[in-house]
Parts: structure tokens; C-alpha cells; sequence
């Protein structure tokens, strides 16, 4: 019923097509059935040897098979139906949820497993709804008849068949295994799609350095678990399923034991020949029923496992709503006694305060792994687990909406995400109502115009496979660009030079300065050149704020600023030294 009740959910407005394929199909399977009837008539015929009305029962049963075969199309008609639209529900919620998480989602699930989860499962519950549905009310139905019908000619036959049906019946839903093994039996088969993506992205690298397959170790393990949980799940099913066969095919063995005994203190014996060939004949159906049970079971299990992991990969990632609505009125960012951990063994941030006034540029520093993008992505209201206080001007991040915070804060990250568009329409993301001269004067602001020019389309060109591939630096400064047309007043910048040469770093520099303008910046940076105009510098060690001042205070205060400092510049005088052979 639970399941039944997830699967509505997504059949929307189409409850109305869903009952009349179930109707269609019980239909169906009880015309189908007529043949039976004329064939009961033609034995009682024999075996009284009275006339047998060939004409009539022989059009009985052409026009119920006929009949039959087009509710059951029908039926099937309606159940695509219900199928596309279930499919095309759960793909709706699943892309909605994914506008609804929070950005913390995207970091801790792969972009493969995800697609895989929403695609797969979608596509995986409206076969089962299209085709399995029809078959199944078919299978249910015909069972009931056939015993009903069975009873009424010899109460001891019946009682056989409608036994066999129920024993048939709870080792098929035995042979289901229980939820939570065929759930993990699912999870692996995930976790192997997307170790595979990893696996065929990682080869370049293998090939490059000749390295070994060791580094694929999850990929192996995940393989492993795989063939693990579908040995667990299937020998869990083995015993009920060798059981429901024996059962299935010993039914006429037993017809026939019992049959003898019965017949030999029947009043008359031809009338009850007549009954027994037509139960082996009619209880046929009952085992045809019961075997397609055994094959559409499994089928049924995996459907509604798919809709309950689809609806389970979005928990914990929804957006908290906002306690309160308030309207953005300084730019002004403050951070108090901030902890925060990504996973219960390590803490990201320990007690981190610090206050950004409203239009100035921050400059975070520090060693790999210290925690500086972690308190950039708390107040770009990425994770929302966190201890302490952040505040955006006098209130706290969660006494805003949603939407006022996307059109406050923009977060650039290391690696630029373009989409396989044109320039244009990738800009156009940003600011949708973007006219040509604000895309033009964004361009030539963020460095970008020079880059235009070379393209054979301009802003027309393509990105990517089939289009232009630009490099990191140019990326970024696209970026840059995006950004820049989206003009949210708090930008956080973080590494964007990551990996860009110095041509490309001196125009991404020069983009930084016009899009920070008249903002509230915070600049992650490894390289000291560009720390040295921030107002203030925050430096970062082990997740803690460990110094904090303008550039000036912290060279006279001689610390970790001032010890990076030196060994900067001190990099910079480096030359290589020896002789050149010819
Ligand atoms: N998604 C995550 N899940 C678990 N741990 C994480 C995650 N992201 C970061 N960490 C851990 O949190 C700590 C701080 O990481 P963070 O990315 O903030 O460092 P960082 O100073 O920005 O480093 P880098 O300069 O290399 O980017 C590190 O120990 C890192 O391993």
C-alpha cells in the first residue's frame, strides 16, 4: 500500500488512465479465458454424447479471444501512458530537488551518480508500470477465477490449486529478499556506474605516467561489493525460488494423485473424466499465472526501490527555509565563533571570527587544506551545518531567502564551469536581459574582448567538443565575465589563478580589480603578489584563523604573513646556475 502510494504520487493526473488499464486488463484476462468454457462443453458433449453446439461455443470463444486481445492492447495503451508520464514526473522531481538542495550536494555526490539515480530509476519504474502492470492485474486475476471456477466443479481439486496458489504466492514474495538487501543491491550497482566514469576519466592519467591500477582501488572495491550483494541477494532468493518451481511442477502430478482416489467413489465416472481433464487443462492457467508472478516480482521490488532511492538522495540536502524575510541592506559580512566539519573525525573550522566591513577586499591566505575555501563556501550558504554565527550586514545568513542570497553573493571557484553553449547564451546565464552593450562592455572590462575577436563565431562561438576549446585562464575570465554581468555586490573569488600563466594571470588581475570594484571581496589567493592591495589579509592554519590585519600591520607584527613574505620574495630572486654544453 506504502508503495503503492510513493507510485501515485508520481502518476499525477493520470490516476483516471492507471484504474482503466487495471480494468482493461482484468477484463482482458477473464475473456481470454472463454475458450476454456466452449472446450468444458465440448468434453461434457463427448462424454454424454449428446450433440455439441459447435457453431455457438465456437463463436463464444472467437469473440472473447478477440475481444480479450483488444482490451488487453488497450490496456497496455493506457498503461505507456501512465508510464511516460510517471517517467517524465520522476525525472520533473528529480530535477526540481536538484534546484532545491543545497550547493553542499553537489559537492559530496559525483554528477554521474546522480544522473544515473534520476535517469535510470525513472526509466527503470515506467518500464515496470508500462509493461509490468498490465501483466501483473492479469496474473492476480486469473489465479482467482481459475481456483473459483475449479472449487465449483470439485471442491477437493479446488482446494489443491487454491493451496498451490497461496504456497506459490508467499515463496514468490519470499524469493523477493528483503528491501534493505535488494536497496544495497542497488547502491553498489550505483557506486559501480560512477567508479567506472572515474575509472575511464582517470586512464589519461595512467597512460600519461605509467602508473599503476592500484590507484583504482574503489573502483575494484566497488566491483567487488557489486558481486557480492547480487551473490547475497540472489542465493537469498535461491532456496524460494527452487521451492516455487517444485511446487509449480508437481501441481498436476498432484491433480492426478488425488484425482484417483476421488474418482474411484464417484457416482459417475465419465462426468467426473470430464472434470478432471478440464482441471488439467484449465489449472494450466493457474500455473502460466503464477510463473509470470515469479518473473514480474522481482521486477515490482526493484521499481519501488527505485522510487524510494530517487526520493532518498535528495535527504538531508534540502534548503533550510529561512527563519525570517529580511531585505539585504549592507554588504558587510561577519563571521562569530565559526566550527564546522565535513565528516564527524576532522574539524574544517575551529571558533573562526572575523568582520569584513562592507566594501572592501579581504584577502584569505594560508596552507593547503587550512580551511580557506570551507569558510568561503559557509558564507557563499553552501553548508548550513555549522556552529557560531554568519552574518550578512545586521542579520544572520538564515533570516534570508533563498533568492536574496543568490542575488547578493557570487561565488567563483577554481574550476569554471561553462556550459556546451555559445559564449552568448552562457553569458546570458548571469543576466538573462543582458543587452548587447552591457555583454560588450562586461567583455571588454574582464579582459575578455581580445579573446572574442579570435573566435571564428565571437560571442557566437561554441564552447567545447564540436566548438572552441579555451584554455583555463581564458575560462575563468569568462567567468569573470559572467559574474561581472550578474553584478551581485559580494563577490568571492576563490584561487581563480590558480593555474594560469602570468600573461594570463596579469588580465585576469586586471578583470579582478573592475569587477571588485565598489564590492564586499573575499579573495582566496596562494600567491602573495596579489594579497598585497587587500584591505585586510586573514590567515589560515589547521582550520584556524590564526592572524588577521592589513598587509601592513602584519609585516610589522613579523608572523606567518611576514615569514611567507620573505620566502616569497626570496623565491623570486631564485636563478639556475651552471653551463651550457653544446
Ligand atoms: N567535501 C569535503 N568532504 C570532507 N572533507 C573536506 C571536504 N572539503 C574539504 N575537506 C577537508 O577540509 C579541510 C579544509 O579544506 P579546504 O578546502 O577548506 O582547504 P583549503 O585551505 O581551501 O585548501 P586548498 O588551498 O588546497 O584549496 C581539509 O582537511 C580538507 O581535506
Amino acid at each position: 500500500m506504502k508503495n503503492l502510494k510513493s507510485l501515485f504520487r508520481y502518476i499525477g493526473n493520470y490516476k483516471g488512465y492507471f484504474y482503466l488499464s487495471l480494468v482493461l486488463s482484468a477484463t482482458s484476462s477473464i475473456l481470454l479465458l472463454t475458450p476454456y468454457y466452449s472446450m468444458y462443453h465440448l468434453f461434457l458433449s463427448i462424454s454424454s454424447g449428446s450433440n455439441f453446439q459447435s457453431k455457438y461455443y465456437g463463436w463464444i470463444a472467437i469473440v472473447g479471444v478477440l475481444v480479450g486481445v483488444l482490451c488487453y492492447f488497450l490496456s497496455l495503451w493506457f498503461s505507456h501512458m501512465v508510464g511516460f508520464r510517471v517517467e517524465r514526473n520522476m525525472r520533473l522531481f528529480g530535477g526540481n530537488q536538484l534546484l532545491e538542495v543545497s550547493l553542499s550536494f553537489f559537492d559530496t555526490h559525483e554528477s554521474g551518480k546522480i544522473r544515473k539515480i534520476i535517469d535510470d530509476n525513472a526509466a527503470l519504474t515506467h518500464s515496470f508500470v508500462a509493461h509490468n502492470i498490465p501483466d501483473l492485474v492479469s496474473t492476480c486475476i486469473v489465479p482467482i477465477f481459475v481456483v473459483g471456477v475449479l472449487l465449483k466443479l470439485n471442491w477437493v481439486l479446488g482446494v489443491i490449486c487454491l493451496c498451490t496458489a497461496l504456497l506459490s504466492l508467499y515463496l514468490v514474495k519470499k524469493m523477493m529478499g528483503d528491501p534493505e538487501s535488494l536497496q544495497y543491491y542497488m547502491i553498489a550497482l550505483n557506486n559501480i556506474t560512477s567508479e567506472a566514469t572515474e575509472f575511464i576519466r582517470g586512464m589519461q592519467i595512467v597512460k600519461i605516467f605509467n602508473a599503476s591500477l592500484d590507484n583504482f582501488r574503489t573502483f575494484k572495491k566497488s566491483i567487488d561489493d557489486y558481486s557480492d550483494w547480487a551473490l547475497k541477494y540472489s542465493f537469498s532468493a535461491r532456496l524460494s525460488y527452487v521451492l516455487n518451481r517444485l511446487v509449480l511442477e508437481v501441481l498436476p502430478l498432484i491433480l492426478i494423485a488425488v484425482a484417483y482416489p476421488v474418482m474411484s467413489k464417484h457416482p459417475s465416472i465419465s462426468l467426473f473424466l470430464v472434470n478432471i481433464m478440464f482441471c488439467m487443462v484449465f489449472g494450466s492457467q493457474l500455473l502460466l499465472s503464477l510463473t509470470k508472478i515469479l518473473n514480474t516480482g522481482t521486477n515490482y521490488a526493484l521499481a519501488f526501490q527505485s522510487i524510494h532511492q530517487l526520493e532518498n538522495l535528495f535527504d538531508g540536502y534540502l534548503e533550510h527555509k529561512p527563519t525570517e524575510h529580511q531585505k539585504i541592506t549592507s554588504c558587510s559580512i561577519t563571521c562569530n565563533a565559526v566550527t564546522f566539519s565535513y565528516t564527524p573525525e576532522k574539524q574544517a573550522l575551529k571558533d573562526v571570527t572575523f568582520s569584513i566591513p562592507e566594501k572592501s577586499t579581504t584577502a584569505v591566505i594560508g596552507a593547503s587544506g587550512s580551511g580557506k575555501s570551507t569558510i568561503a563556501k559557509l558564507i557563499a550558504n553552501m553548508y548550513h551545518e555549522y556552529e557560531g554565527e554568519i552574518k550578512i550586514g545586521s542579520y544572520d545568513l538564515n533570516a534570508y531567502p533563498e533568492e536574496t542570497l543568490m542575488d547578493t553573493i557570487t561565488y567563483v571557484s577554481q574550476n569554471a564551469q561553462l556550459f556546451h553553449k555559445s559564449i552568448l547564451e552562457n553569458l546570458k546565464m548571469a543576466r538573462p536581459t543582458a543587452t548587447t552593450e552591457e555583454i560588450q562592455q562586461a567583455l571588454i572590462a574582464t579582459e575578455c574582448s581580445e579573446l572574442i575577436q579570435k573566435l571564428p563565431d565571437g560571442v557566437e562561438t561554441i564552447i567545447g567538443t564540436g566548438g572552441v576549446h579555451l584554455s583555463g585562464g581564458e575560462r575563468q575570465r569568462l567567468v569573470l565575465c559572467q559574474a561581472f554581468l550578474k553584478n551581485n555586490p559580494i563577490i568571492i573569488l576563490d584561487e581563480v589563478t590558480a593555474s594560469v600563466d602570468p600573461e594570463n594571470e596579469f588580465k585576469l588581475m586586471r578583470a579582478i580589480e573592475s569587477l571588485s570594484r565598489d564590492k564586499t571581496v573575499i579573495m582566496i589567493a596562494h600567491k602573495l603578489s596579489l594579497v598585497e592591495k587587500a584591505d585586510q589579509i586573514l590567515v589560515f592554519k589547521t582550520g584556524e584563523l590564526v592572524e588577521k590585519g592589513t598587509p601592513q600591520q602584519l609585516k610589522e607584527k613579523q608572523g606567518i604573513y611576514y615569514n611567507m613574505l620573505q620566502r616569497y620574495h626570496a623565491t623570486k630572486r631564485w636563478t639556475l646556475k651552471g653551463e651550457v654544453t653544446q
